[in-house]
């Protein structure tokens, strides 16, 4: 029988008895791995070999998991310390207990798995421990260590460690998890037979080279037959991501509705940020969404009559029956700087002329940009997202035409359930939150909020028309059109990669 080259070395190398893997397959032939994967697949397909398929999981220990691996967790140094100063029996101060556990910086991170372990409390400043747990028994440390033992000498110890326990340590960045396909390849009776025969290298060839061209030889010559179906090493070209490819269509989105793009800083002054609307310096409203205040100089360019329109709007309200808040209202906390808690800041600063001038009706104008909240972190919750800003100045707007921009714009990502549900924004009246269902869970999602901004806020802004404006979360966007159920998926340093890589991106 004759056979291509690679396939007759392959044939020759395999075992009725003995599984062999492409990787030893390739050693004893000196064939390429992928040359050895092809032979066997167009081997399989003549019958003369059994090609099988095994699953692996490999784990191997990062530097940093060597690290800890040596010196010891981090959390399990920090609950010794803790132990030896006493701390099972009373709280005591953090201050004593970290200097013992020399924990450089892995504060935060000791800090973090200390609760999460249940070692202990902390509150206060003050650290608690519990004396029920050994700290020699602790898992993922007991994990780590097998596995820095069993490095290079046995993959089979991986499967000892506690399955918990080693994706913690994965998701910790401790271990690098690798999970293979190996093949293995044994003769089938017919390759015996077939062995047994005689097998002889056919003369074909497998490309063709400028000298066969420029002597005709290619025309005398036999090609090997490509195998289209062999299994070809997976090469991943960098690709956009899907959070920043969504901001794209919902920017295209929005200039095709005839919007305008705004643009400005991330760290802002509470003036901007709050006092433009109308959010009074001593309401909880404020603070609502704990924003990040930044040890920063205050923020010198405000101009003076927009600041002292913006005060008396504050202090007396605006219009004949005004009612202002009648609470204090200072310079000094307006100046403040901080990250951005919301997009508004931008509005206000286009609303008020001071980015591009005096603005006629209508106007339209939009961003997409990132903003930041001291949440708590969860499914649904970041330290920051994107958030979609915009709004429309117009004579004589109602809720009908918010409502109405709505549906048009979400129509374009395929979210046609929109529900609205009165809300209080201390700047809008009325103000509606948006709500779209979820398409795995069913569960109705907030995707936005919504208004008409009061006069208070637009009469200091010298805005005679009615502005209608929203801010829309676009991960939540992106949960509704891809089915995503946690937003730390597509967002921020814990996103599954793998999802993100499969996600097929929606046009
Ligand atoms: N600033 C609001 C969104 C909003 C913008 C403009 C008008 C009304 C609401 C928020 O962050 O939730």
């Amino acid at each position: 029988m004759q056979l291509p080259e690679s396939q007759v070395a392959v044939l020759e190398a395999a075992s009725a008895t003995e599984a062999k893997t492409i990787e030893q397959m390739s050693e004893e032939t000196g064939l390429k791995p992928e040359t050895v994967t092809g032979a066997a697949f167009d081997l399989e397909d003549a019958g003369l070999i059994a090609v099988s398929t095994t699953e692996t999981v490999s784990y191997d220990v990062t530097d940093e998991g060597e690290t800890y691996a040596e010196a010891g967790l981090p959390e399990v140094r920090l609950y010794r310390a803790a132990l030896s100063a006493g701390a099972a029996d009373a709280p005591v101060s953090m201050g004593a207990v970290i200097g013992d556990a020399d924990l450089g910086d892995a504060v935060d991170i000791a800090l973090a798995n200390y609760a999460r372990k249940g070692y202990g409390g902390v509150d206060s400043g003050e650290i608690t421990a519990d004396p029920a747990l050994d700290p020699g028994a602790d898992a993922e440390a007991v994990a780590l260590e097998s596995l820095v033992e069993a490095d290079g000498a046995d993959a089979d110890a991986d499967a000892d460690a506690d399955d918990d326990a080693l994706d913690q340590l994965v998701r910790r960045g401790l271990v690098e998890r690798t999970e293979r396909t190996v093949r293995s390849v044994t003769l089938t009776d017919e390759g015996v037979t077939a062995l047994m025969e005689g097998v002889e290298p056919a003369e074909t060839v497998d490309r063709l080279t400028p000298e066969m061209l420029a002597s005709g030889e290619w025309r005398d010559v036999e090609f090997t037959a490509y195998n289209v179906e062999a299994d070809a090493p997976e090469t991943r070209g960098g690709k956009v991501h899907i959070l920043r490819q969504t901001a794209e269509r919902v920017k295209d989105t929005l200039v095709g509705m005839g919007f305008r793009e705004m643009d400005g800083p991330h760290a802002d002054s509470e003036f901007w940020i709050n006092d433009c609307l109308f959010m009074p310096q001593d309401h909880p409203a404020r603070t609502h969404w704990d924003q990040f205040a930044l040890d920063v100089p205050p923020m010198e360019d405000i101009p003076d009559d927009l600041l002292n329109r913006v005060r008396s709007a504050h202090l007396e309200g605006v219009g004949e029956d005004g009612q202002g808040y009648h609470s204090p209202w200072t310079e000094e906390v307006a100046r403040g700087v901080d990250l951005r808690g919301h997009t508004t800041s931008l509005s206000m600063r286009y609303l008020s002329g001071h980015e591009i001038g005096e603005l006629e009706p209508p106007e339209r104008f939009f961003s997409v940009e990132k903003v930041y909240r001291n949440d708590t972190l969860d499914p649904t919750h970041l330290l920051e997202f994107f958030q979609i800003e915009g709004w429309v100045m117009a004579d004589d707007l109602s809720v009908r035409d918010l409502m109405g921009t709505f549906e048009e714009f979400y129509e374009q990502f395929g979210i046609t359930d929109l529900q609205f549900k009165p809300h209080y924004n201390p700047y809008t009246e009325p103000s509606f939150e948006l709500f779209g269902t979820h398409p795995e869970t069913g569960e109705l999602i907030e995707i936005g909020n919504s208004g008409m901004f009061r006069e208070e806020v637009l009469r200091p802004l010298g805005v005679e028309c009615d502005v209608m404006a929203w801010g829309l979360a676009l991960e939540r966007l992106l949960m509704l059109m891809y089915g995503f159920d946690d937003i730390r998926d597509v967002h921020g340093t814990l996103c599954d990669l793998d999802l993100l890589r499969n996600t097929e991106v929606l046009h």
